[in-house]
C-alpha cells in the first residue's frame, strides 16, 4: 500500500499526524504500508512557490492512495489565484481524475445526544453523499475579472457540464444506491440553470440502466432545507461539484461537527484522494484541539474504496466508535459529563483501541 501523504496548511499537519499513527499502527501489525510525504496548499507554496509542486503531483501520481489534510490560510489570501493553496487541491484532484467525492454522514449513537444535534431528527442518520469533484463553475472557462464597455468592472465563472461527465457520476451513483437502499436523490437547480437541466435529463436516462433504484430530483435550495428538516428521508444524494461543496458542510453538522465527517475522491479505478470535508481551520490550528476523527475515518475510506480491504475499514470504525463510547471528546463534539481531550490524545485512544 503505496501512500502518498500532504498533510498541507492550517490543522493539516496535526490531524494528519494522527492518521498516519493510526497507519503505523497498521503497519506494526503487518500491514505492508508505505508512506511518504509531500507539499501541498500553501505549504507547496512556501516550498516551492507552486501549491502543488511537480514533485507532488508526481508522487501522487505513483501512489496507490493520497492522504490530504487540509490547504489554506490567511497569509495566502491575498495572492493571486493560481497561487493560493485552494488551486492546488483543484489540481491535485483534476490532476489524478478524481471525479466521483463521497461524502458519508452519519450520526454515531455516541454522540446522538450532543447538545448541538436533535435526536428525534438525526437519530440514526446515515447518508451519502456523491459529489461531482472535477466539473462544474469550479472549472469551467472563460472565468476571471473584467471592465464592461461602459467602465464597470464584473467578476464572473462559468458554469458546465458536459454529458460524459454526468453520465459517468451518476453510474457511479445508482451503483452506490444499488449496494445501499436503492434511493438516489439528484439535486439541482434545474428550474433556473440550463447546466441542470441538462444534468437532470442525462440523469434521467442513465437512470433506465437502474430499474430497482428509486430516482427523485430535488432542487438544491429545498434539498438544504430538507437536509435539516428531515435528513434521514435520504440515502444517496448526487450532485454537482458547488452544490455538493454546501451541502456537505451542512450534512456535516448533522453528525454533531464538521470534524467527524471523512471523504474519499475516487477516479475510474478507485484509485482515490482521502481527506477531512473540513478546512484548515485557521482559527485553532497549532492547538492540538482539532478533532482528528473524520482523518482517521478518511483511511478506513481508503482500506475500503482503494485497498478493498472492508475488515480493515470495520477495524477502524470499530476502534473510534469505542473511544466514542468510553466518553473522549474533543472540543467540537464535546458535551457536559464527558471527558475533554486534545487532537494527539485522541488518536493515541484510537489507536489504544485498534
Ligand atoms: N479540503 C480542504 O483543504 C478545505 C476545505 C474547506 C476549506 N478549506 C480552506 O480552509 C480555510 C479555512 O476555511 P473555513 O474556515 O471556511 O472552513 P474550515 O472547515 O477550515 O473551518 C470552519 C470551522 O470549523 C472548525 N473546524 C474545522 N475542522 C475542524 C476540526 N477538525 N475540529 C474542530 N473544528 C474544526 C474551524 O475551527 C472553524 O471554526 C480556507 O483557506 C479554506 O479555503 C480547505
Ligand atoms: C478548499 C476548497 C477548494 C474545497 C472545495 O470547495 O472543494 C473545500 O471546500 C472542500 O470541500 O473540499
Ligand atoms: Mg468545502
Amino acid at each position: 500500500m503505496k501512500i502518498a501523504v500532504l498533510p498541507g496548511d492550517g490543522i493539516g499537519p496535526e490531524i494528519v499526524a494522527q492518521a498516519v499513527k493510526v497507519l503505523e499502527a497498521l503497519r506494526s501489525d503487518g500491514l505492508k504500508i508505505e508512506m511518504e510525504h509531500a507539499h501541498i496548499g500553501g505549504a507547496g507554496y512556501d516550498a516551492a512557490k507552486d501549491p502543488l509542486p511537480e514533485a507532488t503531483l508526481k508522487l501522487s501520481k505513483e501512489s496507490d492512495a493520497v492522504l490530504l489534510g487540509a490547504v489554506g490560510g490567511y497569509q495566502y489570501d491575498n495572492l493571486p489565484r493560481p497561487m493560493r493553496p485552494e488551486q492546488g487541491l483543484l489540481r491535485i484532484r483534476k490532476g489524478l481524475g478524481l471525479f466521483a467525492n463521497l461524502r458519508p454522514a452519519m450520526v454515531y449513537p455516541e454522540l446522538v445526544n450532543a447538545s448541538t444535534l436533535r435526536p428525534d431528527i438525526v437519530s440514526g442518520l446515515d447518508i451519502m453523499i456523491l459529489r461531482e469533484l472535477t466539473g462544474d463553475i469550479y472549472f469551467g472557462q472563460p472565468r476571471g475579472i473584467r471592465t464592461l464597455e461602459n467602465g464597470e468592472r464584473q467578476g464572473f465563472d462559468t458554469m458546465h457540464y458536459s454529458e460524459s461527465e454526468v453520465r459517468r457520476v451518476a453510474h457511479v451513483g445508482f451503483q452506490i444506491a444499488m449496494k445501499r437502499n436503492k434511493k438516489l436523490c439528484s439535486v439541482d437547480k434545474a428550474n433556473v440553470l440550463d447546466t441542470s437541466m441538462f444534468w437532470r435529463e442525462i440523469v434521467t436516462e442513465v437512470a433506465k440502466e437502474y430499474p430497482a433504484v428509486a430516482l427523485s430530483h430535488m432542487y438544491v435550495d429545498n434539498a438544504a432545507m430538507q437536509l435539516v428538516r428531515a435528513p434521514k428521508q435520504f440515502d444517496v444524494i448526487l450532485t454537482g461539484n458547488i452544490f455538493g461543496d454546501i451541502l456537505s458542510d451542512e450534512a456535516s453538522m448533522l453528525t454533531g461537527s464538521i470534524g467527524m465527517l471523512p471523504s474519499a475522491s475516487l477516479d475510474e479505478n478507485n484509485k482515490g484522494l482521502y481527506e477531512p470535508c473540513h478546512g484548515s481551520a485557521p482559527d485553532i490550528a497549532g492547538k492540538d484541539i482539532a478533532n482528528p476523527l473524520a482523518t482517521i475515518l478518511s483511511v478506513a475510506m481508503m482500506m475500503q474504496y482503494t485497498f478493498g480491504r472492508p475488515d480493515i475499514a470495520q477495524r477502524i470504525e470499530t476502534a473510534v466508535r469505542k473511544v466514542l463510547q468510553q466518553g473522549l471528546r474533543t472540543g467540537d463534539i464535546y458535551e457536559e459529563g464527558k471527558q475533554k481531550v486534545g487532537c494527539a490524545a485522541m488518536s493515541d485512544a484510537v489507536v489504544a483501541a485498534l
